[in-house]
């Protein structure tokens, strides 16, 4: 799709192969650009070059990658005009500082994940000019390596700049993705869609982690419904001490996304099934945080995000006690 910015990036990178990253490189390739998909397990890779990532539900596609690798070094050496990071947040010191050397005019580093202050982890390493956010709006689990069934496709996806400087090639890059068909609208005001997505994510993610219950069902339950709404109504006390717009449709829309999302397992819940450390100190531990931060007591982000670091740690505890 021909938009209207200066900044048309033609090469891209995806560092990881979960099923995130698989449906952005899936739409990036299919859109006609050239993508290299990065993950450190090698299994993930093989089919993404043939025969192609296959994204079904929501969404349906087929694409073959031009390439793979499972070294960021490769990336390095190679570099792409933009890298997508799709890695759990709790990979993000790492991966930012093995890009220090992509960093130079015109390549940027971009943020498609969930949690709060992401963004800033890749800064540290990387710089603000380099670094841009996004707000990931679809659902999807892994069926197999680079097969992925998306549950539900609420577009647009948000993305915005860090640096004022980097604002035309941020909007070249929501034009790319759009023309590909993941519909990406350029915003200023990307924290306050970040602590929307973190805050609904912070009950959904969370009490399915604990509970093993998919989307739906948390809402179906009377007891479960009462936690989602006491974590809505802190996460947007602690968003509006800190001044955070999260908007008037927020409780509604909150409530309205869960029980659409019918049987499907938040990407917590999935770490969880999987022995995998969560991001739930990204989500809940953040709010904690920003509220410790506004003098504000956030008991039911304590209790969730202490019950789900418990959770994390059974698989080495069975270890221990084998
Ligand atoms: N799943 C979903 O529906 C949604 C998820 N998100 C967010 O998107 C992000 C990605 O999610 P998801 O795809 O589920 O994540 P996954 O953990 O399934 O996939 C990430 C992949 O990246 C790999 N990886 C980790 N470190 C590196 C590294 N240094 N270099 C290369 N690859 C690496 C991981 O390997 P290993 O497992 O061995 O660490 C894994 O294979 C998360 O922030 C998530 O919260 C947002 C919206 C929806
Ligand atoms: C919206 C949702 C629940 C989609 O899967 C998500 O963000 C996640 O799984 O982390």
């Amino acid at each position: 799709m021909k938009g209207n910015s200066s900044y048309t990036p033609k090469k891209f990178a995806v560092i990881g192969a979960g099923p995130v990253g698989c449906v952005l490189a899936a739409f990036l390739t299919r859109g006609g650009y050239e993508v290299t998909l990065c993950d450190v397990v090698p299994t993930l890779l093989v089919p993404a070059l043939d025969p192609g990532i296959i994204v079904e539900g929501a969404d349906s596609l087929q694409a073959k990658v031009a390439k793979v690798t499972t070294t960021l070094d490769d990336i390095v050496s190679d570099p792409p005009d933009v890298i997508f990071v799709t890695v759990k947040a709790t990979a993000l010191p790492l991966i930012a500082s093995a890009l220090e050397g992509f960093v130079a005019d015109g390549r940027y580093v971009v943020s498609w994940q969930n949690g709060i202050d992401t963004e800033l982890e890749l800064a540290k390493h990387l710089g603000t000019k380099a670094v841009m956010r996004a707000v990931v709006n679809y659902g999807c689990v892994p069926l197999s390596p680079a097969h992925v069934r998306v549950a539900f496709h609420h577009r647009p996806h948000f993305l915005q700049e860090l640096d004022p400087e980097s604002r035309e090639a941020a909007v070249g890059i929501c034009e790319a993705l759009s023309g590909t068909g993941l519909e990406t609208q350029h915003t200023d005001r990307i924290v306050d869609k970040v602590w929307r997505k973190s805050v609904m994510n912070s009950c959904m993610n969370a009490i399915c982690a604990v509970t093993g219950k998919t989307m739906v069902q948390i809402i179906l339950d009377p007891i479960l419904l009462n936690l989602v709404d006491s974590l809505i109504k802190e996460g947007v006390a602690v968003a509006r001490a800190n001044e955070f717009t999260l908007g008037s449709d927020f409780y509604p829309y909150c409530i309205n996304y869960l029980k659409n999302a019918g049987n499907h397992k938040p990407s917590m819940l999935q770490d969880i099934e999987a022995g995998r450390r969560t991001e739930v100190d990204y989500i809940n531990g953040k709010i904690v945080e920003y509220g410790a931060q506004a003098g504000m007591p956030t008991p039911y982000n304590t209790m969730i995000h202490g019950l789900v670091k418990a959770l994390e740690c059974r698989p080495f505890d069975e270890a221990k006690a084998a």
